[in-house]
């Protein structure tokens, strides 16, 4: 969408200086016309008319820019000191699928990604990166200029705009993968559609979807006892339901398109959590990434 604002400037310039030009030369024409008292013959009269296209797509094209022209913010953490490959190609994600493996965890909130996540650590060495945590970091960091938007999101449960998130993960993903670590569990992203596209242009392919399904009852329990004592802002019923919206809305079409590719692995998580864990372990098993 940026480049094409910025194309569409280019070509709002070339528009106006164009239509600039011709009128410029229709008003000597017509000034020539009236000195000798002629009337302008038909033929003349007829060439204004690709100055009134021009000058009508000017006009339009202004128009469209005044509501474009602002960019969104880019993340405080851009640009993070990349590995040489990144340079490379343009078109290739930072990640080749044979460096660092990527699963993405997903489900609605409060649904058990976080638990879970925790426990696969634990067991098989995971790197847990949960986008949430990392916005809430970010959000704290008084050196950030992004604190109080994110602040303003979490708080109505909306998705803070993919160039944050993405930069962020890109970050954390990179540090740990400097340090030797190549097995990721991406919790609670992508979760809107654009970061999904983002993250796989950019970073890495996912090699799977860990989607935790979970009636909304049992998360809006699961929830409402957290916040007693989270402190988080959103563990309220008022942005609770905003979350469930955003997710049927908003999150769900992410798990359609990785579902389309095969790519979902399944878990019911309204068991107790080591029940669940057990279908997590064997899932993953069943496509050999643990054993
Ligand atoms: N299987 C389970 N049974 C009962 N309680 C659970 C279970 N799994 C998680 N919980 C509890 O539910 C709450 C939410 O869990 P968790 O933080 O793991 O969810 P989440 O999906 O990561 O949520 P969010 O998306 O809001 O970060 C926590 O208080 C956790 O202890
Ligand atoms: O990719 C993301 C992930 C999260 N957010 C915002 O953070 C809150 C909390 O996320 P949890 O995963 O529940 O910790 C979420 O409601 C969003 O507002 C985001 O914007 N983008």
């Amino acid at each position: 969408m940026f480049k094409y604002t910025k194309s569409t400037l280019q070509l709002t310039r070339t528009v106006q200086r164009s239509a600039l030009k011709m009128a410029q030369s229709r008003v000597l024409q017509c000034r020539m016309y009236a000195s000798s008292n002629k009337e302008a013959p038909k033929k003349q009269r007829r060439s204004l008319v690709p100055l009134a296209i021009l000058g009508i797509a000017a006009l339009g094209l202004t128009y469209y820019n005044m509501g474009h022209v602002s960019k969104p913010p880019r993340a405080s953490v851009d640009p993070v000191s990349r590995p040489k490959k990144d340079i490379e190609s343009k078109e290739q994600p930072l990640f080749k699928d044979n460096e660092i493996s990527v699963i993405y965890v997903l489900g609605g909130p409060g649904a058990g990604k976080g638990t879970q996540s925790a426990k696969l650590v634990k067991e098989y060495g995971f790197v847990h990166l949960s986008a949430g945590d990392l916005l809430r970091a970010e959000q704290k960091d008084a050196s950030s200029k992004y604190g109080e938007l994110i602040a303003n999101y979490i708080k109505e449960g909306r998705i803070v705009p993919q160039e944050i998130t993405v930069a962020l993960l890109r970050k954390a993903i990179v540090n740990n993968y400097n340090q030797g670590k190549t097995k990721f569990l991406v919790d609670g992203f992508p979760r809107k559609m654009d970061q999904a596209l983002a993250f796989e242009n950019q970073i890495a392919h996912g090699k799977f979807v860990l989607f935790f399904q979970c009636p909304e009852d049992v998360m809006l329990h699961r929830l409402l006892e957290r916040g007693k004592t989270s402190g988080r802002s959103d563990d309220n019923m008022e942005t609770i339901r905003k979350r469930f919206h955003v997710f049927e809305e908003t999150s769900m079409p992410v798990v359609d398109y990785f579902e389309k590719q095969g790519k979902v692995l399944k878990v019911s998580c309204d068991h107790p959590v080591d029940v669940v864990f057990g279908q997590v372990v064997a899932q993953l098993k069943k496509e050999g990434i643990t054993d």
